[in-house]
């Protein structure tokens, strides 16, 4: 009974076999609120074939989930159907079907799986969770204000001033692990625009460990096979009535709360560009929020918006190791255009090439593959199929990513896909925007200020250094392969890799102390 509600035999060779897989999102393996509803005839895309009752729970794999999804497409289309017991789940495979139906019939695709112990974990005050409701509308209300493509300008400034930071951080400590000074460039920048205070320092505390230890208890706690209680919901009330059967749940929730209450209220009041939080607080009733609302949602932007943004610049050095050519292309632009000077925002319309550097990353190795769930909240009518109410949605970045109608040789890094014969950034089909921000009402409302953060980051490491693989006592490069991907629930990116680093200019490190002092000032402006 012990772990009732923090789970179910973690190792049993049940869900070893076959069934873990989709996350924070999937929880409804055996319990799935889907029904099958009388008075309509549902047309499923037709999709793998399955065993009785389990139907294609065994056909998942414990990990990398995404990969299976992409192997179906490969024999069933753009649109197929799987079913996990009676939880019907239909894959978009292709940027067109993913259009018409989450952003055409977005009022009813927006919506996300509620489970039991999600509940037990409060997970409707966290943004990506949320239901499709006022309440969600309100949260993404106050982000839009924050962060739309204006008003995250504002932010550009501390983006730019960490950014260096982090090419300062790799000189001073070229041992410490490539990955680990990128998640202090992330942790940094998301953390100093929601509360405000200094850029995080390599070697210093990280202010953002709690946050981090509880996202992950959180991920764990809602894998699949971590919920007995989604399993076997009659047991329910009885959890409800034991404070020792939810004491997990009730302990990180109020550990949460806590740590979001201290962040929340240490907001710097001296910071110079507009927190989030100030601006929540500030507009609290504008928004319809409370402050408890206010404090979840800035919960949940530190979580959604922390890993995400580290793993794609790991992916994109990754990219950048095994395709020289590529840097070089990118370097040659940024000395052109930027010379001397440490490329700014200012510049920005002049580096084409670095943004489709950033858009080829997202591409080829997208860190959310299968995307986040949707779920049906009405029923679904698209190409000749109907898809009843309660279905789940599957956005497979992954596969509409290499696409090759779309993306042709789609295995190969090539930024030049993103621009015209002249240079020029191709401009955006209305139905294929950056796949790997997912889509419609749900769409990632950090996309402008990720891709900012990215730009900054991306040109300035470039601007700065040359990257190539270390080598070991023989000589020999130690290297890290294309598709060595860590599974990290719904999120993936390339495992940890040393990264040698050669300064580009004569006296960089003062150089970039030189910025700093000079963006110090931006900020303080
Ligand atoms: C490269 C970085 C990022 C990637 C690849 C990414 C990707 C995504 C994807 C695929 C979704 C799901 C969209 C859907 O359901 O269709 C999402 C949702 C979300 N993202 Fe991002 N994201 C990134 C950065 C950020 C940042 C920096 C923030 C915050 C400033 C953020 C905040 C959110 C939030 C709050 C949601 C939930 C939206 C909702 O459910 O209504 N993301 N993101």
């Amino acid at each position: 009974m012990e772990h009732l509600l923090s789970g179910l035999a973690l190792d049993s060779e049940f869900f070893k076999l076959g069934g873990t897989v989709l996350g924070l999102c999937l929880l409804f393996l055996v319990t799935s609120r889907y029904t099958a509803r009388k008075g309509i005839k549902a047309i499923f895309p037709p999709g793998p074939t399955g065993l009785p009752l389990v139907r294609n729970l065994l056909q998942f794999p414990s990990h990398f989930f995404w990969y299976q999804l992409d192997a179906w497409s490969k024999l069933h289309g753009p649109v197929y159907t799987f079913w996990i017991m009676n939880q019907p789940f239909v894959v978009l495979n292709t940027a067109a079907a993913a259009a018409d139906v989450l952003d055409h019939q977005s009022g009813i695709t927006s919506g996300r799986l509620q489970t039991i112990k999600g509940a037990f974990y409060g997970v409707d005050r966290i943004l990506t969770t949320k239901a499709h409701s006022l309440g969600w509308r309100a949260a993404r209300k106050a982000m839009h204000a924050s962060f739309n493509i204006h008003s995250t300008l504002r932010f550009g400034p501390l983006q730019a001033y960490d950014a260096t930071n982090l090419c300062l951080g790799l000189i001073r400590y070229p041992n410490k692990p490539f990955h680990l000074h990128v998640h202090r460039w992330s942790a940094s920048i998301i953390f100093r625009c929601l509360y405000g205070h200094d850029a995080f320092d390599i070697e210093g505390d990280d202010p953002s460990t709690n946050m981090r230890r509880l996202a992950e208890e959180l991920v764990q706690a809602l894998l699949p096979q971590n919920s007995i209680v989604d399993i076997f919901p009659f047991l329910t009330p009885l959890i409800q009535r034991s404070k020792w059967l939810r004491r997990e749940a009730d302990t990180w929730k109020k550990e949460t709360d806590d740590e979001g209450n201290r962040l929340y209220d240490g907001v710097d009041p001296t910071a110079t560009w507009s927190t989030f939080v100030g601006d929540l607080n500030t507009n609290l009733e504008k928004y319809g929020l409370t402050k408890e609302d206010a404090n979840w949602l800035s919960i949940t932007v530190y979580i959604a918006g922390q890993e995400t943004t580290a793993y794609t610049l790991r992916v994109l050095m990754l990219a950048i190791l095994h395709n020289p050519a590529v840097a070089k292309a990118a370097q040659s632009q940024l000395d052109s255009i930027c010379g001397s000077r440490a490329p700014s925002f200012e510049h920005r319309e002049q580096l084409p090439y670095i943004e489709a550097l950033i858009k080829e990353t997202m591409r080829w190795r997208p860190v959310v593959p299968g995307g986040v769930p949707h779920l049906a909240t009405e029923d679904v009518e698209f190409q000749g199929f109907v898809v009843p109410k309660g279905t789940i949605f599957f956005d497979n970045i992954w596969s509409q990513s290499r696409d090759p109608a779309v993306y042709p040789d789609p295995d190969a890094f090539d930024p030049t896909r993103f621009l015209d014969a002249e240079g020029c950034l191709i401009p955006q089909a209305p139905d294929i925007p950056l796949l790997a921000f997912g889509r419609g009402r749900r769409v990632c409302p950090g996309r402008d200020f990720a891709s900012n953060g990215l730009f900054i980051v991306t040109a300035t490491l470039l601007w700065a250094f040359d990257f190539e693989w270390p080598v070991d006592s023989k000589g020999k490069p130690i290297m890290c392969g294309t598709s060595e991907m860590e599974d990290h629930v719904v999120l993936t990116t390339v495992r940890s890799f040393d990264v040698k680093i050669t300064p580009r200019r004569e006296g960089l490190e003062e150089k970039l102390i030189e910025i700093l002092a000079e963006r110090d000032t931006d900020l303080s402006v």
